[in-house]
């Protein structure tokens, strides 16, 4: 019998994609009565729990016959690093006042901005903590985060610095984004882009991708064209806010760059959706933020389905949209966007993992990392059938349980 760190089993209901991306009609895994083996922190094995008890004996078992599990949620797209907070922007939305005025009148990120520009380094280190702590709880074990609340490039700098400082203390993993968020109000728009660029190298090590909010109120699609090529030419991956207030042809610029992801997509235009399939693109799609946009449109989730283009999720948290929790994305994506509970789950892990170009995680098979949720469900249609609970039992990051503490922070710890 082999000896390893720890044996999941026996499992209600196992369900993981084969391969990646997942297009909606690959097929996929769904194991009754299953196991799993994990050493160190990798999956070993994945099989019948007859097969696996018998050949593997682990350090520490955990049981879950009444549960599903899943790899863990991935987190694609979230703005983590600011302070303070736009509550009081509520009743302006509910008066009719649009996302883009607010932000006209220099509220909306330009506020968020002057607050996270205004506190220390400790302060905004502690406020990403607190929130990766929340959102490990969720089953969340690897996270986007992106940098934005800065507009100055030193201070954009500085906040890259500070999400690279806190994977040290993260209890999951962090994929830093470089975020060319709105342009200054006081400033020349070119002055603006070449002082960006010029930060680009400052950036490297500190962020994977690079992204843009292409779209009315913030950059053209000139503009984003130009921050593009020079990030390619640095080496860093690209993302793309695009068509989320207006179609003004950022996402056309799936015809020029390779973008791993373009998200939010409400104004898609339908010749776009087959681009991002054949140009081995992602859609990721926010349904948090339909709500707090308070918008009654909708990316086009069967035309993506029906051109094969990836669908991930990601919570988009923000000071506009306040969750951090993607069992709530995955509820919304269901009820709001009519995603089915399978598709759901594929892409809040497989999709949102390839998203961000990570190729170790996303699936439940030998040689992928050992980043597992067992869920407080019997099966997989409940995750997004039940609404509001957190249905997150045990959380599982790199071969490591994460555990509440009575103050609410999450330690790892090996089994014993
Ligand atoms: N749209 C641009 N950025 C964020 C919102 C940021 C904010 O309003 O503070 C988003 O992705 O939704």
């Amino acid at each position: 019998m082999d000896r390893v760190s720890l044996l999941i089993g026996p499992i209600g209901q196992l369900v993981t994609a084969k391969s990646m991306p997942w297009r909606y009609g690959d097929p996929i895994l769904v194991l009754e009565n299953a196991g799993i083996a994990v050493n160190g922190d990798k999956i070993t094995d994945v099989g019948s729990w007859d097969s696996i008890s018998r050949k593997y004996e682990g350090k520490c078992r955990i049981p879950a016959e009444e549960s599903l599990v899943t790899t863990g949620l991935v987190d694609p797209h979230t703005h983590l690093l600011f302070a303070g907070s736009r509550e009081d922007e509520l009743e302006l939305k509910l008066e009719g006042v649009p996302y883009e005025e607010i932000l006209r009148r220099g509220g909306g990120i330009y506020r968020t901005v002057s607050a996270t520009v205004s506190a220390t380094d400790d302060e905004l280190r502690r406020i990403l903590l607190t929130r990766l702590f929340e959102v490990a709880k969720y089953g969340t074990t690897t996270i986007e985060v992106k940098n934005g609340y800065g507009i100055d490039p030193d201070q954009e700098i500085r906040l890259l610095r500070i999400i690279n400082d806190s994977s040290v203390n993260a209890p999951i993993d962090i994929i830093p984004t470089y975020l060319v968020h709105v342009p200054p109000r006081n400033m020349d728009r070119r002055e603006y882009i070449n002082a960006v660029i010029n930060s680009l190298d400052n950036a490297r090590g500190l962020a994977k991708f690079v992204d843009v909010f292409c779209d009315e109120g913030a950059f053209t699609v000139r503009e984003t064209r130009d921050l593009f090529k020079e990030a390619l030419r640095r080496g860093f991956g690209l993302r793309l806010h695009a068509d989320e207030i207006a179609y003004i042809g950022c996402s056309d610029l799936i015809n020029e760059f390779s973008i791993a992801s373009l998200d939010h997509l409400l104004n898609l235009p339908e010749q776009n959706v087959r681009l991002i399939a054949e140009r081995g693109s992602v859609a990721t799609l926010l349904p948090v933020t339909i709500l707090s946009l308070m918008s009654s449109k909708r990316p086009p989730v069967k035309a993506l389905r029906n051109a094969g283009a990836p669908i991930a999720l990601g919570t988009d948290f923000s000071p506009n949209s306040w969750s951090l929790n993607m069992q709530y994305v995955m509820e919304l994506a269901t009820y709001l966007l009519g995603m089915t509970p399978m598709e759901v789950i594929m892409a809040s892990t497989v999709n949102a993992a390839y998203s961000l170009s990570l190729r170790d995680r996303g699936i439940l098979q030998p040689g992928y990392l050992a980043d597992i949720v067992i869920w407080d469900v019997p099966n997989y249609r409940w995750l997004s059938y039940e609404l509001g609970r957190n249905k997150a039992l045990i959380v599982i990051k790199r071969g490591m349980i994460l555990e509440s503490t009575p103050s609410g922070t999450i330690i790892s710890k090996e089994c014993t």
